[in-house]
């Protein structure tokens, strides 16, 4: 795990293209572990049949879950599709839930795709250089609809807390489809 002291500063490289550092770890995860979050799970266990793709990995540097600290890191998710999916990261609501989030795109384009408890929705198309502003109270989830990886930095208040629980039970209202070469938002008819 990262060795960092949050009670005083530090340094840690983050390379602005690539979104990687040579000295924080990353954290990966690979389609079988979340082949269920996609709406077409044959297709994906398809693809399981002859590789388990990496779909996204991050870099999280251990900041202590305190009021008050800010947790940050970079995202990398890499281009593909699951059917007509494309591929995303889980996605979740902060345990607390009234915690923003801000997401830099230092690469790539995709969309933030976000949705409140009432089950209201924002699906905000990303590009290089845009910062993205994920409310207190919303879901969010990143979608990659190019043909490179989207590299994205992150920061959120440290206490936030992660559920997938509710995701992993209720899916995700609007899915990020290709309709003719083009992304295109649409119901999850699965979504309770
Ligand atoms: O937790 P998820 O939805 O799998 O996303 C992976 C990581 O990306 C972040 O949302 C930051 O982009 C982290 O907070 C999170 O753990
Ligand atoms: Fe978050």
């Amino acid at each position: 795990m990262n060795q960092f002291n949050w009670d005083s500063s530090f340094l840690v490289d983050f390379d602005l293209k690539t979104g990687k550092s040579e000295t924080a770890e990353s954290s990966k995860r690979t389609l079988s572990q979340m082949k269920d979050m996609y709406h077409d799970v044959q297709a994906a266990e398809e693809i399981l049949k002859n590789e388990d793709p990496v779909i996204y990995e991050w870099h999280e540097l251990g900041c202590p879950e305190r009021a008050g600290d800010l947790a940050f890191g970079t995202t990398i998710l890499y281009p593909g599709k699951v059917g007509s999916e494309y591929f995303m990261t889980k996605g979740h609501f902060h345990t607390i839930l009234e915690t923003a989030e801000v997401y830099y795109m230092l690469d790539g384009e995709g969309f933030m795709v976000m949705e409140n408890p009432e089950g209201d929705t924002i699906e905000m198309p990303l590009k290089k250089g845009e910062v993205v502003y994920v409310p207190r109270r919303y879901a969010h989830r990143t979608v990659n609809t190019g043909d490179k990886p989207l590299r994205t930095f992150y920061v959120f208040g440290a206490d936030a807390g992660h559920d997938y629980g509710t995701i992993e039970t209720k899916g995700y209202h609007k899915m990020i489809v290709d309709e003719d070469g083009k992304p295109a938002v649409v119901d999850n008819p699965n979504w309770k």
